[in-house]
C-alpha cells in the first residue's frame, strides 16, 4: 500500500509520467494536437485550461481509458504503451473518476476494495474461500488514517449515507490506498460544497506528502494557485505551459488560458 515502487526496478527518470507529443482525434475533431505533460513523486501538478482544452482527455490516455492516436507515455523513464485502465493500476496509476465508481449500498470497507476485495482462502475440509473482512476493514481504516480523514466517518457506514464530501474523500482515500506511484482526479470537488472541497484539498495534498504524483484536473484555478505545485495549462489540445505555481498569478494563467503569450515551459 502506499508508495512504494513496484518491483524495486531502477528508475530512468526523475518523472512518475512523461507525455509526451500525444496526438488524438474523434473524428473530425482533434482532441490533442501534441500534449506534454511531466509529474514528480510527491507533487501536485494541476492540469487547467478552458472547455474542451483537451485535459480530460489526456488524463483518460494516462489512465489507459483512451489510446492515443500517437505520442509516447513514458513511466518512471520507461516508454509504455497502457492497454487498459487495469495495466495503468498495475503500473501504479490510479484514478478518481467524476462519478467515483462506489457502489452505495456497500460499506466505505467494502468499496475500498470493490473489484479487488482479498479472499480467505480456507482449507482443505474447513470453510470455503470468503472475504477477509477483518482485514478490509482494517485496511481501510488505515487508509482513511493515512490521509487525516478517519473521523469523517465510520469504514462500516453505508456509502449511500455519506454526504457528497465525505464520498469524494473515500474515492480519493480509495485512490490512495492503491496508487503505487500516481494520482489522477478529474474535478474532484465539482459538486461540493466549500467544507467539503477543503477535506478533498486536504486529502490531495495528503497524497502527495506520502510521495505520490497527483494529477489534478480542475477549474479552480485560485485554489490550484495555492494547492498545486505545478500548474500545467492546456489550450486548444497543447500543453502551453508548465510552471511552478508560486511563479504565477492568477491573471498569469487565465491569460495563457485564453490565448494570450504562453511562458516558457519549465
Ligand atoms: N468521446 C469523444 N468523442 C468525440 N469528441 C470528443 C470525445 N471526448 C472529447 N471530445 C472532444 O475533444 C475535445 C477535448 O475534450 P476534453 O473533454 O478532453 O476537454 P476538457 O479540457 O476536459 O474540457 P472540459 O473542461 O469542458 O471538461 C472537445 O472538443 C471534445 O468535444
Amino acid at each position: 500500500m502506499g508508495t512504494e515502487q513496484p518491483d524495486a526496478a531502477p528508475r530512468k527518470s526523475e518523472f512518475v509520467i512523461e507525455a509526451t507529443d500525444i496526438v488524438k482525434r474523434y473524428g473530425h475533431v482533434q482532441a490533442l494536437g501534441g500534449a506534454s505533460l511531466q509529474v514528480r513523486p510527491g507533487e501536485v501538478l494541476a492540469l487547467v485550461g478552458d472547455n474542451g482544452a483537451g485535459k480530460s482527455t489526456l488524463a483518460k490516455i494516462i489512465c489507459g481509458a483512451v489510446a492515443p492516436d500517437s505520442g509516447t507515455l513514458a513511466f518512471w523513464g520507461e516508454p509504455t504503451t497502457v492497454t487498459s485502465i487495469r495495466h495503468a493500476q498495475e503500473l501504479g496509476v490510479e484514478t478518481v473518476y467524476q462519478d467515483l465508481a462506489l457502489a452505495p449500498d456497500l460499506t466505505v470497507a467494502e468499496n475500498m476494495f470493490l473489484g479487488r476485495e482479498p479472499i480467505n482462502p480456507g482449507w482443505f475440509g474447513g470453510h470455503p474461500a470468503r472475504l477477509d473482512r477483518r482485514h478490509m476493514r482494517a485496511k481501510a481504516e488505515e487508509a482513511l488514517r493515512g490521509i487525516g480523514i478517519s473521523t469523517l466517518t465510520s469504514v462500516d457506514r453505508t456509502v449511500r449515507d455519506l454526504s457528497g464530501g465525505q464520498r469524494q474523500a473515500i474515492a480519493v482515500a480509495r485512490a490512495v490506498m492503491w496508487a503505487k506511484a500516481a494520482i489522477i482526479m478529474d474535478e474532484p470537488t465539482a459538486a461540493l460544497g466549500t467544507r467539503q472541497t477543503g477535506i478533498v484539498y486536504d486529502s490531495i495534498r495528503s497524497a502527495a506528502t506520502r510521495g505520490l504524483a497527483v494529477i489534478v484536473i480542475s477549474h479552480d484555478i485560485p485554489k490550484m494557485l495555492s494547492l498545486a505545485d505545478r500548474i500545467a495549462i492546456m489550450r486548444q489540445g497543447r500543453t502551453i505551459s508548465n510552471t511552478e505555481a508560486r511563479q504565477m498569478t492568477l491573471t498569469d494563467v487565465v491569460t495563457l488560458m485564453l490565448g494570450g503569450k504562453a511562458t516558457e515551459a519549465a
